[in-house]
């Protein structure tokens, strides 16, 4: 199948000589949720204006819809849907003909019934006839949202889309994509929250300092690089490791209460039961054990910090 968006060697050089995109391949299929992560200037939003028209490229391809971006302009941006990071909404229109012009600027006839239905998925139906500056922030997200989707795209582009909006307006919004992407939308989001990305995504981008660092599958991702720990809550307290435990991976809490045993994702089981025999055989008792898996932020922190 053809890859949504394609992109093939591209490079970007600002004005002045910074390299902000260092030869990207990256392929977004059809219908899926892609988040691409990255420290503050890593080339997100550098990333985005390329695909979406908006910022030259230096050198090599970019496919959206199948459609070259540069020599086939118009078709490649009208399969696109852009929901930028700035709020520029301020405006006397009512939602209605703000979503209705949006529309119009890709040449696509009047279609109220398209609105209609965006409207009413993005809870504005209600305030079709208000005028946009009475809208709160969020309806004002919602809003935008609405006006990358007037004209009927199949890739949508979320450029940070819950930067700054509360739990509820976050959480209704992560709905809104699950329903996109239901209809067959792609969606692409570029996000600081790495819980919006470890709830949402289906496959992750890491990109830093202009470089695509990892493309990976969620779940792959999580169990290759994710970590296990064991907690073991002991009955007595300990002064220091006991010998027959130095050569596994175990640390002791500091107030010698606790010992943390941590393992790969991957590894099998058999390390902790081993773990746990031996502290039987040397008669060490523990009142309680729990394990955690590290989340997404870890191991992303863990990419890009090192
Ligand atoms: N017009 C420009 N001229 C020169 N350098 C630029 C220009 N726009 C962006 N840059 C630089 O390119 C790099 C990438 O910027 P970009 O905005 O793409 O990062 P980002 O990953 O979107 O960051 P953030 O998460 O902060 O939005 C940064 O170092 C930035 O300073």
């Amino acid at each position: 199948m053809q890859p949504d968006i394609s992109v093939k060697n591209l490079n970007k050089v600002y004005e002045g000589g910074f390299q902000a995109l260092k030869n990207i391949n990256l392929e977004i299929n059809r219908g899926e949720i892609f988040a691409l992560l990255g420290p503050n200037g890593a080339g997100k939003t550098t990333m985005i204006s390329i695909i979406c028209g908006i910022t030259n490229l230096s050198s090599g391809e970019v496919k959206a819809g199948g459609y070259d971006i540069i020599k086939e302009y118009r078709k490649a941006r009208e399969t696109i849907g852009l929901v930028p990071q700035e709020l520029n909404t301020d405006s006397f229109e009512t939602v209605w003909k703000a979503v209705s012009f949006s529309r119009g600027l890709f040449g696509k006839a009047p279609n109220p019934a398209h609105i209609e239905k965006v409207l009413r998925e993005l809870s504005l139906w209600d305030k079709r006839n208000n005028r946009i500056m009475t809208l709160s922030g969020g309806m004002k997200r919602r809003l935008m949202i609405a006006k990358a989707l007037s004209h009927e795209p199949r890739i949508l582009f979320l450029d940070e889309p819950t930067a700054g909006v509360d739990v509820e307006l976050r959480r209704d919004m992560w709905e809104m994509v699950r329903k996109l992407r239901e209809d067959g939308v792609t969606i692409i989001l570029t996000t600081h929250y790495i819980e919006e990305a470890e709830e949402m995504a289906d496959r992750i981008g890491v990109i830093r300092q202009g470089e695509i660092i990892l493309v990976e599958e969620k779940s792959q991702l999580m169990s290759k690089l994710g970590k296990k720990e064991l907690r073991l809550q002991l009955q007595n307290k300990l002064d220091r490791i006991p010998g027959e435990l130095t050569l596994e991976p175990v640390e002791l809490s500091e107030d010698g209460y606790e010992l943390i045993y941590t393992f790969d994702s991957q590894q099998e089981q058999a390390g902790v039961a081993r773990l746990l025999r031996t502290l039987g055989d040397i008669g060490i008792d523990y009142r309680d054990l729990r394990t955690r898996e590290s989340s997404l932020e870890e191991i992303f922190v863990g990419l890009v910090h090192d």
